[in-house]
């Protein structure tokens, strides 16, 4: 039996890896934390019969500890509930599956109770990537990508040596505005960037994805975990999703993944690797598909892709700054606040008005993360 804990177990991934859970009759839960859905944290847990639940939200928290009383669960809330769960004494395996910056201290926590990390919340080794990778090491723990094109790549670099890699090439949608010019993407709405042409997700990724931060985030993601400099990570758009991700190698070889767009996959192979399973659903019927296509980033008109690139070479604190100001201005424009065009007007602005922190510890990551959050609300 295998029993893993999942932060963030009421979300798109969260929701999709207890999907698994049901399928496989050797994997447990111990742990399951959310913010505040106390109606499907409720349901989980009188399924999934965890040790511990948490709600960040402290009133939904006492809420629920009301609705399971008749159950044996301990009901914990905001960041120590969250350490807690991450930590718990019977798990071997976190799926980090929740979205932001708040997934920073629970993934430390879990790494250093020797708990393995299926990671897909790209936020924390965006922003404190210098720290947790190092950790991860120190404490003898393997970190397992879920997002779906670092899984294409882990999955590609099997069975490969570091040394013969060449480069990593990362596949992007290009989201809802692909063929948008600057003009056209002034009056786009919430619902327009609301769409995403191939994978079902949370409202932020999506957002993400139609502003290519999702993709720079992505790169970001891809240096912590694959070791490699920023010059060796492309991006290519392969508009159909159908190629998750590729590697080139020395020889001029390349290395795909393909499948279709679902999640399940890449989290099942962090949930089991190194062994495959097999996983019901649709086959790709490369007949029916006819062809794939490539293009160019449109990055002069979605800059979300540039933005990363700047802040991941300028490094540092950087990475924290476009993180929690996208993070802010994604909030914004979730809540009909600002427009799209003015996410890209955020991030730029409080880049350009950060002065970098070579090295920062964790504490300095999560002031700079509040600096931010000043910055845009003093605007
Ligand atoms: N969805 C996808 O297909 C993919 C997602 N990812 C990454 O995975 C992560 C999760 O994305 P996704 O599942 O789409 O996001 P969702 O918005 O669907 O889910 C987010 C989860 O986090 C929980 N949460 C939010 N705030 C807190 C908090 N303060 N404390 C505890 N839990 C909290 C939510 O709880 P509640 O429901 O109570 O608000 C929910 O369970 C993100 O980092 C995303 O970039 C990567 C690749 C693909
Ligand atoms: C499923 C997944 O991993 C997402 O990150 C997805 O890749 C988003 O797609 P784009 O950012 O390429 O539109
Ligand atoms: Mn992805």
């Amino acid at each position: 039996m295998k029993y893993i804990s999942i932060i963030g177990s009421t979300g798109s991934i969260g929701t999709q890896t207890l999907e698994l859970v049901r399928a496989n009759k050797d994997l447990g839960v111990t742990a399951l934390a959310a913010g505040s859905n106390v109606d499907l944290l409720e349901q989980q847990i009188r399924e999934f019969h965890p040790h511990t639940a948490v709600l960040y939200d402290e009133q939904r928290a006492e809420e629920l500890r009301l609705r399971v009383k008749d159950l044996e669960v301990q009901v914990l809330s905001g960041p120590e509930g969250l350490i807690e769960a991450a930590s718990e004494p019977c798990c071997s395996l976190v799926v980090t599956a929740v979205v932001g910056m708040i997934g920073i201290k629970p993934t430390m926590a879990a790494i250093r109770a020797k708990k393995d990390i299926a990671l897909a919340n790209k936020e924390t080794l965006v922003t404190a990537g210098h720290l947790i990778m190092p950790l991860a090491k120190e404490y003898g723990v393997s970190i397992y990508p879920v997002d779906s094109e670092h899984s294409a790549i882990f999955q590609c670099l099997q069975g490969e040596s570091d040394r013969d890699v060449d480069s990593l090439i990362i596949t992007a949608s290009g989201g809802p505005f692909r063929t948008k010019t600057k003009e056209e993407l002034k009056t786009v709405t919430l619902k327009d960037a609301l769409k995403h042409p191939n994978w079902s997700m949370g409202k932020k990724i999506t957002i993400d994805s139609a502003t290519l931060v999702n993709k720079g985030l992505e790169v970001i993601e891809a240096r912590w975990l694959f070791d490699i400099d920023f010059d060796r990570i492309k991006v290519v758009v392969q508009p159909q999703s159908i190629i998750h991700s590729m590697v080139q190698f020395q020889d001029g070889g390349v290395k795909a993944q393909l499948g279709t767009p679902d999640m399940k996959l890449p989290i099942q192979y962090a949930l089991y690797y190194p062994e495959r399973r097999f996983l019901p659903g649709d086959r790709l019927d490369f007949a029916a598909l006819g062809s794939i296509s490539f293009e160019e980033p449109p990055v002069d008109v979605l800059k979300g892709l540039s933005y990363a690139y700047d802040a991941g070479r300028t490094g540092g604190s950087m990475p924290a700054v476009l993180n929690a100001a996208n993070e802010k201005a994604v909030a914004l424009f979730l809540q009909e606040k600002i427009s799209f065009t003015e996410i890209y007007d955020l991030i730029e602005d409080a880049m350009n008005a950060h002065h970098v922190i070579e090295n920062p510890s964790l504490t300095e990551v999560l002031e700079t993360e509040q600096w931010v959050y000043e910055f845009i609300e003093s605007r």
